[in-house]
């Protein structure tokens, strides 16, 4: 038998599986939540700017050293018979590490300071570099912005690397390696610098051809060109290669074969389609956790406006992936369960369900419409199609009636809403969607979602089985890169996870949901094309 290993960093926990390779069997799972969470309003009980969303790259490690000899003893196998090891880590989430490959947030005299420690994706600090970076690129002679889909989001790697240029001279002179944090972690269990062309194709402005937009980069900043040169090269290691092995002092403290092959990191949500298998072209797949991924496979490259780029061999080689996404989609769900009155929480408790449950319960007791609301779902800013951190929430048609669970579904439907504005620009720019998958580790858990997905989508949804489709996309191309399969291709016939059920839309609940769009699509463009500058002087008085 053999065996590989995947291991998936999202948002707030990592999760490591042991997949039989040959027929997707998961062997044992193993989640370690991350200590120190996202931290942000405070570090160390010193304030930070709202907009900072930070973590602590130890809590990454300790994935590793709790969670693969908790995930090897539940599976009591052979460790020989493992072949390889894949990683996918959410994206662009920003390392700051030394020459020894340590975060700088681990050092004393950096322990209080906010550049120190990890950007995470959703992190908002750089959202004045992003915007500085688009008005260059606007004018700049090139057409690589249009892979970008004409924008330039605060939340990929140069403008955080700008912030810290901008913010702390004195981290950067101590800092050796600015990585993606699934390049650091592979780094560190092979023991070399190297970069995956996923993340790197995604969220720096890099293409293999071209290699970095140096001449885009000496516009922006005179002492650009030099940290990109010096912090964020390293080998460059593509999707479905081996990135290096792993090292002695590695393998002896995670209780793994000496010299295990190590694949190329991939991006979280683009590791879900391998793990799926919905790799063809017209499958849109929606990656539902945190936030959302909307991605989609092209043999050509399309200038998609409001998407956020598209990257050849990034998730299977000779193919283009494209990524569109929502910065807030979980989080926003979460943010009413922390808004339940105490009656909600003592039922939730006397029951033992979570309050998530409680909510989708209650919303459910309503028709399509009958809560009276339309809501943006731009709590964290609209990622796709308006590229716009700066954009807020909103919810109108509230009465005195209106209950707690009713904003639920209006936010559910709103991020609903929202992706069947994406669905319609990839659609308005030639690629055909005949089918909508749902994985990540949402889908399953909230029937009422899916539903109001198909009804506002007007399509069935294949809900995917696993809550881990991008860990087992990791463990197919740790296999892959251990040579227990030839090819992506070979590792997904034999790995990827079954369907749960296709929810199919309601028709009378469909017609009822395009009214309600013709108003969302009114209030999107309002607020998020003719007066952005309202949410806009929000923001800035309330900072
Ligand atoms: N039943 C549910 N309904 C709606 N959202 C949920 C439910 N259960 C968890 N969530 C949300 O899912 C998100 C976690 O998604 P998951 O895919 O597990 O993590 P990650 O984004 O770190 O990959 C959290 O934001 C949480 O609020
Ligand atoms: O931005 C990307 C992918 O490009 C994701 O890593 C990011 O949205 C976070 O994903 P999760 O919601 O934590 O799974």
């Amino acid at each position: 038998m053999k065996y590989a290993i995947g291991i998936d960093y999202g948002t707030g926990s990592g999760r490591i599986i042991i997949v039989n390779i040959y027929t997707g069997e998961v062997i044992s799972i193993s989640v370690v939540k991350y200590k120190s969470g996202t931290i942000q309003s405070s570090l160390n009980n010193q304030p930070i700017p709202n907009t900072y969303a930070l973590q602590d790259a130890t809590d990454y490690m300790d994935v590793l050293i709790e969670g693969i000899p908790s995930a090897l003893k539940q599976a009591n196998i052979n460790k020989e018979d493992i072949v390889g090891v894949g990683i996918d880590f959410t994206s662009s989430t920003v390392v700051i590490a030394d020459e020894q490959l340590q975060p700088l947030s681990s050092k004393e005299n950096f322990k209080n300071n906010p550049h120190a420690y990890v950007k995470l994706w959703k992190h908002h600090g750089a959202s004045k570099e992003a915007e500085e970076m688009y008005d260059i690129a606007k004018g700049h002679n090139h057409n690589w912005l249009g892979n970008y889909g004409y924008n330039v989001s605060s939340e990929w790697m140069i403008p955080k690397v700008l912030e810290l240029i901008h913010q702390d001279s004195e981290v950067l002179h101590e800092t050796a390696y600015i990585m993606e944090a699934g390049d650091w972690i592979v780094s560190n269990l092979i023991d070399e610098n190297v970069r995956s062309n996923c993340a790197r194709g995604f969220k720096t402005f890099w293409n293999e051809e071209d290699g970095f937009f140096y001449d885009y980069y000496e516009k922006l900043h005179p002492n650009l060109p030099n940290v990109i040169k010096e912090k964020l090269e390293g080998r460059l290691v593509k999707i479905g290669e081996q990135a290096g092995t792993l090292t002695p002092k590695m393998s002896q403290m995670l209780g793994l074969p000496k010299g295990l092959p190590v694949a190329s990191a991939i991006i979280d949500a683009h590791s879900a389609l391998l793990g799926v298998g919905s790799i063809q072209k017209n499958q849109l797949t929606m990656v539902m956790g945190t936030s959302t991924c909307h991605l989609m496979l092209h043999e050509e490259q399309k200038q998609i406006h409001g998407i956020s780029g598209s990257v050849k061999d990034a998730i299977v080689p000779g193919l283009y992936a494209y990524e569109a996404g929502q910065s807030a989609v979980g989080d926003l769900f979460e943010h009413v369960v922390h808004q339940v009155p105490e009656s909600y929480e003592k039922e939730a408790r006397e029951r033992n369900i979570c309050i998530h449950t409680l909510l989708e319960e209650k919303a459910a007791t309503k028709r399509a419409g009958e809560t009276g609301l339309v809501a943006l779902d731009w709590h964290n800013g609209n990622r796709s199609i308006l590229s716009n951190s700066n954009l807020r929430g909103l919810v109108i048609g509230q009465t005195l009636h209106t209950k707690v669970e009713d904003i639920y579904r209006a936010y559910m439907e709103a991020t609903a809403f929202g992706t069947k504005m994406i669905a319609e620009s990839y659609k308005d720019w030639g690629m055909q969607i005949e089918e909508i998958y749902a994985c990540g580790g949402l889908p399953q858990k909230n029937a009422l979602l899916m539903q109001i997905y198909a009804d506002i989508l007007n399509k069935p949804i294949h809900v995917s089985a696993t809550d881990y489709a991008p860990a087992f996309g990791a463990a197919i191309l740790g296999a892959v890169a251990g040579k227990g399969h030839e090819t992506i291709e070979d590792g997904i016939k034999h790995m990827k996870q079954a369907l749960l059920k296709t929810v199919y839309p309601i028709e009378k609940n469909v017609a009822i949901y395009q009214k309600l769009f013709e108003i969302y699509k009114e209030l999107h463009d309002f607020y998020g094309k003719t007066r952005p500058d309202f949410m806009q002087q929000l923001k800035e008085i309330s900072e």
